[in-house]
């Protein structure tokens, strides 16, 4: 794997005194999808803005493909694209006009037939010639998209591409999203939503009050850090746990029946001594399944213990 971006001991603080980031260390695979997910305030912004030269950052080092961020600015920030999170488009204009206003920014020369292929990876391709107030939602945020890749950038930001869209949207987005990873480009996103995350990412990334918390595969992580569940239903529900088996660790379901959390990796699950003792115990079976915890349970814990 080839290191598109990296960032290193990146700090950041606010005139008044704020430190958004405290040592930002973050290396992106070329091609991939990185999810920066963090609770609101956590940096993640801070963390786009610098590396877009929106912001300055206080301390630290940035290279884009071995561009060096501060002494090469222009050819670094020539390989990046950026969709903010506001939708700020001029109205009157079509899009066309838009898109070839934002390359020639870039200094790039005009070219319609590159413009062109972009809009219809993006399904724009019939609304090229269409004023942008005339637009929907959708199709707005789709513009930024194509803004955001008319200079031919090899990663992309999207910062919280889904914010405050409808479910069908949603899954537009992600498909767009993954057809641009299938033209090479490498797409960093910030979410809140760890379902799309979860849908999206190749990686992810737990950003909390200005540090990162991790960075790992996103199968990997769900698998190391998730515990499961077996939830024991009983032909007469409980209220507590019964005294025979309170050396288990076992919380009583909604329904009456016995909640047992343990380690998938472990080797051994005391899954096998469990059952025997509740047949021991008296207790009879009705069924017997099984829970994973989701990314959700994961990211709600890591920031749980991050503000501890
Ligand atoms: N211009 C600024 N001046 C002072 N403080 C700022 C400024 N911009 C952001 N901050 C503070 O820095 C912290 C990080 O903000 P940032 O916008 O990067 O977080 P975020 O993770 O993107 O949050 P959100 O998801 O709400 O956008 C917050 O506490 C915010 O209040």
């Amino acid at each position: 794997m080839t290191t598109i971006l990296s960032v290193s001991g990146v700090t950041k603080t606010y005139e008044g005194g704020h430190q958004a980031l405290k040592g930002v260390n973050l290396d992106i695979d070329e091609g991939e999808i990185l999810a920066l997910l963090g609770p609101n305030g956590a940096g993640k912004t801070t963390l786009i803005s610098i590396i877009c030269g929106i912001a300055t950052a206080t301390s630290g080092t940035i290279t884009v493909a071995g561009f060096d961020h501060a002494r090469d600015y222009r050819a670094a920030r020539n390989l990046i694209g950026l969709v903010p999170q506001e939708i700020n488009l001029e109205p009157f204009e079509t899009v066309m006009n838009s898109v070839r206003f934002s390359r020639g920014l870039f200094g790039k020369p005009r070219d319609d037939a590159r413009i062109e292929e972009i809009l219809k990876l993006l399904s724009l391709h019939d609304k090229k010639d269409d004023r942008i107030m005339t637009l929907s939602g959708g199709m707005k945020r789709r513009v930024l998209i194509a803004k955001a890749l008319c200079h031919d950038p090899k990663i992309l930001f999207l910062d919280e591409p889904t914010a405050g869209v409808d479910v069908e949207l949603r899954k537009d987005m992600w498909e767009i999203v993954a057809q641009l990873k299938k033209t090479g480009v490498t797409v960093i996103l910030t979410t809140h939503y760890i379902e799309e995350a979860e849908a999206m990412a190749d990686r992810i990334g737990v950003i909390s009050n200005g540090e990162i918390l991790l960075v790992e595969e996103k199968d990997a992580l769900i698998k190391r850090l998730g515990q499961k569940e077996l939830l024991i239903e009983l032909d007469t529900p409980v209220d507590t746990v019964p005294e025979a088996l309170s050396g288990y660790p076992l919380t009583v379901s909604d329904a009456g029946g016995l909640i047992y959390s343990y380690d998938a990796q472990a080797g051994s699950t005391g899954i096998t001594g469990l059952l025997s003792d509740l047949r021991e115990a008296g207790l009879h079976l009705a069924d017997l399944s099984t829970r994973q915890s989701s990314l959700e349970d994961i990211f709600v814990d890591l920031v749980k213990e991050d503000a501890a």
